[in-house]
């Protein structure tokens, strides 16, 4: 049975991000991911996590400039240094959090832009994380977007993240497969996750098309649930979506999975 993280990015926001700790604690999760952890220190997150018995399973490195349009720089030529420092921030977060996983982002690649250089860029950034990430038994997971999300992105089939994963030649880079982003983009699920299970290390979820509850939409997510047992994954699964109203009323889909 899939082992499920509330998304504190997303869930919970009827309460400040500081106080979504034990409101998801008390929702019966035991396992939290959210974005970015870095607008506090360290060790107040890690207060919370304790606190609350929570697991923190994923964050992600920064994403650049949001107001420009930026979503990640690990990707964008002659910004290396600045990634290099995104990366060794997001080590010292995830040592203190105990966190096993961050999500490293890419970047946008603008129109005209040589979409091989950028690629390049990333598998070298990739290979720097690697390095330093290594040592202390941590891995790194790439994603890839929709264009409804984000366009342009560098990655966007399952394919995109699969051809880097195998290029950058590294035993600590994996796939994060957000079933929102692979419904969008290309569908046929069950077998896609087939296709990516030897490099499957962490899963996201949300229906579509509205990226609410996974209780409604195209997405049968029992059957993907079973599809994960059946594949022996034993990541966990990000709950990425927007609660239809209230977080905790839009959770009866929870019920059934919560480790009692
Ligand atoms: O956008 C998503 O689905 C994500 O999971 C990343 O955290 C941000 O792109
Ligand atoms: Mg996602």
């Amino acid at each position: 049975m899939p082992k499920f993280a509330a998304n504190l990015t997303m869930l919970f926001n009827e309460v400040p991000f500081l106080d979504r700790f034990e409101a998801a604690a008390k929702a019966g999760f035991k396992y939290v991911e959210y974005l970015w952890p870095y607008e506090y220190p360290a060790e107040e997150l890690k207060a919370k996590l304790d606190q609350y018995g929570l697991k923190q399973v994923l964050f992600n490195s920064l994403p650049g400039d949001i107001e420009a349009g930026e979503w990640g720089v690990s990707a964008i030529p002659g910004r290396e240094e600045e990634s290099h420092k995104h990366i060794d921030l997001a080590l010292e977060y995830a040592l203190v959090l105990q966190c096993p996983t961050v999500l490293i982002m890419g970047g946008v690649v603008p129109p005209g832009e040589s979409r091989a250089k950028y690629k390049q860029t990333f598998i070298d950034n990739l290979r720097y994380a690697s390095e330093k990430f290594k040592p202390h038994g941590i891995n790194i997971v790439l994603e890839s977007l929709s264009p409804q999300v984000k366009e342009n992105y560098l990655m966007k089939t399952q394919d995109d993240a699969l051809e880097i994963i195998e290029l950058v030649e590294r035993d600590n880079v994996f796939l994060q497969l957000d079933y929102y982003h692979a419904q969008n983009v290309e569908g046929n699920l069950s077998r896609l996750t087939d296709r990516v299970k030897n490099v499957l290390y962490h899963v996201q979820i949300a229906s579509v098309p509205d990226r609410h509850e996974p209780d409604e939409g195209e997405i049968n997510y029992p059957f993907i649930f079973n599809k994960l047992d059946e594949i022996g994954y034993e990541g966990y699964v990000g709950c990425e979506y927007k609660p239809r109203t209230n977080t905790v009323d839009g959770l009866t889909w929870f019920d059934a999975y919560k480790t009692k």
